[in-house]
């Protein structure tokens, strides 16, 4: 039976370690990216990341997030500091309740209103996700913070679908010619780099994290809809109210010595 987590209360972050172990590790995520100690290095090639459009994908709402899963073996990301090449498998963020809140990784202490993680998975190294969502260099997360600004268009095509997946365990396909490389900032050579974990349980200590400088804009009114998801199917607060998904970040975990890498000067 999968152990339930969650954000607050005795099944929030500070508990994870006692069913999930690694969650209490030495290179676990997010951080705060202090950039006064970051290391550049001179010697990442250039990131290249090939998405298509035409990969029908289907979005859900695990009850943590939303996840917009990727069955494409046409999205692939290379370069940068990676030595191998990464195959997309699924993107997702993490909110606040307001847009003061919600990004997972900090820059100089400062918390943006969103942080949207695209996953990938090594396929020169494994032979599944599954495989490689356990070991060391088997996962890639390209990383962008979000502001609240003006409105970003290509997150309609993801918003358009959130009415479907307002309950947990929502689904809603998406066949739309929809790239999610739109999601990114337009300067993809300016990021920092380092080697941290998933941040949510099972919290495996597997992931190189590439997040860009760059910060994304979305409305308020887009920011919005991110939190009109809901936790549950059923449970209705006292107030008889739906429980919305909100604050689904992490804690800044320790850095534990790590460098941070940064591919600019
Ligand atoms: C695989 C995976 C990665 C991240 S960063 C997350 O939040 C959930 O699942
Ligand atoms: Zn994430």
């Amino acid at each position: 039976k999968p152990v339930a987590w969650g954000y607050e209360g005795d099944i929030g972050p500070c508990n994870w370690h006692k069913y999930f172990p690694k969650a209490g590790g030495k290179r676990q995520s997010p951080i705060d990216i202090d950039t006064s100690a970051t290391q550049y290095d001179g010697s990442f090639k250039p990131l290249r990341i090939h998405y298509d459009s035409h990969m029908c994908s289907s979005l859900t709402n695990n009850g943590h997030t939303f996840c917009m899963s990727v069955n494409s073996d046409q999205c692939n990301l290379s370069g940068g500091p990676l030595e191998d090449k990464y195959r997309l498998l699924q993107f997702h963020c993490h909110w606040g309740s307001d847009d003061t809140k919600g990004s997972e990784h900090t820059v100089d202490g400062h918390q943006y209103a969103a942080e949207l993680h695209l996953v990938h998975w090594n396929t020169d190294k494994f032979k599944s996700a599954d495989e490689a969502i356990e070991k060391n260099q088997g996962i890639a997360v390209l990383t962008a913070f979000i502001k609240a600004g003006k409105e970003h268009r290509g997150w309609n095509h993801v918003l358009s679908h959130f009415k479907d997946i307002k309950k947990v365990q929502g689904t809603s396909t998406v066949n739309e010619d929809f790239n999610p490389k739109c999601l990114l900032p337009e300067n993809q050579t300016d990021y920092w780099t380092y080697e941290g974990s998933l941040t949510t349980p099972p919290c495996h200590e597997s992931v190189r994290f590439i997040i860009f400088k760059e910060v994304v804009e979305v409305s308020s009114e887009q920011l919005a809809q991110f939190r009109s998801l809901c936790v549950c199917s059923s449970r209705k607060r006292d107030t008889g109210e739906d429980e919305h998904l909100v604050d689904n970040f992490r804690p800044i975990q320790p850095l534990n010595g790590r460098v941070v890498k940064a591919s600019f000067q």
